[in-house]
């Protein structure tokens, strides 16, 4: 019977690059809500598997599902109009735009096919969701400011909020807290922490006290192959993790 629980299920994936198996017969399963993050040296196939989640790559074998749907050959367009969204950095921002009016041509979208061309201040879904969306990411004050003139920090949260305008089902964070201020990685960790409490969240990470300290399971990745997975305890003690990936310094 079908698990429930489970609204990601990654199932023996594959992908090379010429000779080299970048993901080598990887499995794992993401239950919903909370946060799951994968980690891993430098190399060790984690962008690689992102991209074999979220569409931008085709793996060579193996299944990917979303919810009970099988969803291996979608482009990451089909996988985001099926729930699943990825957040890019801050590519997905327009700079010469206000905050409100990058939350509101998101949120468009929530809108029925005919609806789509309204202008931004006929459409009230969109107004009222880009609405919800500043206040919960504490962008109030920022509403009128231009994209562009945000700190990096504000950025992206912005464009978290911007991936979460289609309210999908599971949100994909590719290293949210790169190029961060010690401050901005705090904030952005706490807002990490609250999108778990509504959504499932999968996320690469380099931070290690970060995942440690917000996520339910990680799973660590090594050459191209999962090495362990487990809740935070369970990852922290492994042996095979304290000698590939942690060294000494958890010892
Ligand atoms: N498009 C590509 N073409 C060829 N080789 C690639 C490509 N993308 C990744 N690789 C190789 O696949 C392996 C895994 O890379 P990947 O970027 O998935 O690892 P990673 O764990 O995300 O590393 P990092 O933490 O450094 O980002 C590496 O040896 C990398 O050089």
């Amino acid at each position: 019977m079908e698990n429930m629980e489970v609204i990601l299920k990654a199932d023996h994936l594959s992908k090379r690059f010429g000779g080299l198996k970048a993901v080598d017969d990887v499995s794992f399963e993401v239950t919903r809500l909370g946060v799951t993050s994968i980690i891993g040296p430098n190399g060790a196939g984690k962008s690689t598997l992102f991209n074999l989640i979220s569409g931008t790559f085709m793996a060579d074998s193996g299944l990917v599902e979303l919810d009970g749907l099988n969803v291996t050959r979608m482009s990451p367009e089909s996988r985001l109009s099926c729930g699943m969204a990825r957040s890019f950095q801050i590519t997905n921002l327009f700079f010469d735009l206000s905050v409100i009016d990058n939350l509101r041509i998101a949120s468009q979208a929530l809108e029925s096919r005919s609806h789509l061309f309204l202008p931004l201040n006929k459409s009230t879904i969109a107004i009222a969701r880009a609405d919800e969306l500043l206040e919960e990411f504490g962008l109030t004050d920022s509403r009128e400011q231009l994209a562009g003139a945000l700190s990096h920090g504000q950025q992206r949260r912005l464009e978290i909020a911007v991936t979460l305008a289609t309210r999908p089902k599971l949100l994909l964070l590719d290293e949210p807290t790169q190029g961060m201020s010690r401050g901005d990685t705090q904030e952005t960790a706490e807002l990490i922490k609250h999108l778990g409490s509504k959504i499932t969240v999968l996320l690469i990470e380099h931070d290690v006290d970060l995942v440690m300290d917000l996520s339910k399971k990680v799973i660590v990745m090594a050459q191209g192959k999962k090495l362990a997975e487990g809740n935070p305890e369970q990852v922290r003690a492994n042996p095979l993790v304290q000698t590939a990936y942690f060294g000494e310094e958890l010892a």
